[in-house]
């Protein structure tokens, strides 16, 4: 009856301790859970290893939800003194699915932000990216100048096209040109960010992504506060 692909919660007490289903202590077992992107959503995670090894940890029951089409051998077991249910990955998260768990049972997880990975082209991977940025000399397009340079947001409103389009994020500034057709979640996305500040977007997409490595050598200085 259980197959080998099934893993299962298992809940000492009575209630729900954790706050989402995403805490390590809801998942004993998580070593055994098998993250696959959907074939249907675009880039495999080998499209992008630097980051996606950074954003996999925190999402897996929201992917799951995803991949139940292809994936029906696995299941969510949730047990518990009085009961045990099975649930298949599509009902994770699902409001009428989880009608038929007690209220004790029901996770208090945020609704997640909506992720779209776009697919990249060929020669626009995250490594690819990595590899220029080691390799092109000027991609802030600084020319010379210093990118320690006090930098209004006047002026950062004015670079919205072409190969200078400027954004800020945290503080600095920075040329995300060179960085649109890298992006994994499109250039169309990464244009909202143009000649503006986009530090709330981009922290409520993937807080976890480390600009300050990727975006290094497109710094062209340092946002005035005042
Ligand atoms: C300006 C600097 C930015 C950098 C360096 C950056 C970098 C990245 C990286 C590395 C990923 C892959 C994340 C992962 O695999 O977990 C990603 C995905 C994504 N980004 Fe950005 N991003 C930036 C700005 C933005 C902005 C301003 C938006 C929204 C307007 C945005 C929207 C997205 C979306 C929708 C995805 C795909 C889904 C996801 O992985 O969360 N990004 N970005």
């Amino acid at each position: 009856m259980v197959d080998s692909s099934d893993f299962t919660f298992c809940q000492v007490g009575s209630q729900f301790e954790d706050d989402n289903l995403e805490s390590p202590k809801a998942i004993p077992d998580v070593k055994r859970i098998v993250l696959e992107d959907n074939p249907s959503g675009g880039a495999s995670t080998e499209n992008s290893p630097v980051p996606n090894d950074i954003s996999r940890g925190t999402s897996a029951l929201e992917e799951h939800s995803d991949v139940s089409s292809s994936n029906n051998s696995s299941r969510f077991v949730l047990a518990n003194e009085e009961q045990s249910k099975t649930i298949t990955p599509k009902t994770v998260g699902q409001a009428e699915d989880l009608e038929h768990l007690s209220q004790e049972q029901k996770p208090t997880a945020k609704k997640p932000v909506v992720r779209a990975k776009v697919p990249f082209e060929k020669g626009y991977s995250q490594m690819d990216w990595l590899k220029l940025t080691r390799t092109d000399p000027d991609l802030a397009g600084l020319k010379g100048r210093s990118n320690r340079r006090l930098i209004s947001m006047d002026e950062v409103k004015q670079h919205k096209t072409g190969a200078s389009i400027w954004t800020v994020l945290k503080g600095r500034v920075y040329n995300i040109s060179p960085y649109m057709k890298f992006h994994p979640g499109g250039e169309d996305m990464l244009m909202k960010a143009a000649g503006k500040d986009c530090t709330s977007l981009f922290n409520k997409y993937h807080a976890w992504v480390n600009a300050d490595f990727l975006l290094e050598k497109c710094l062209v200085g340092v946002l005035d506060p005042n």
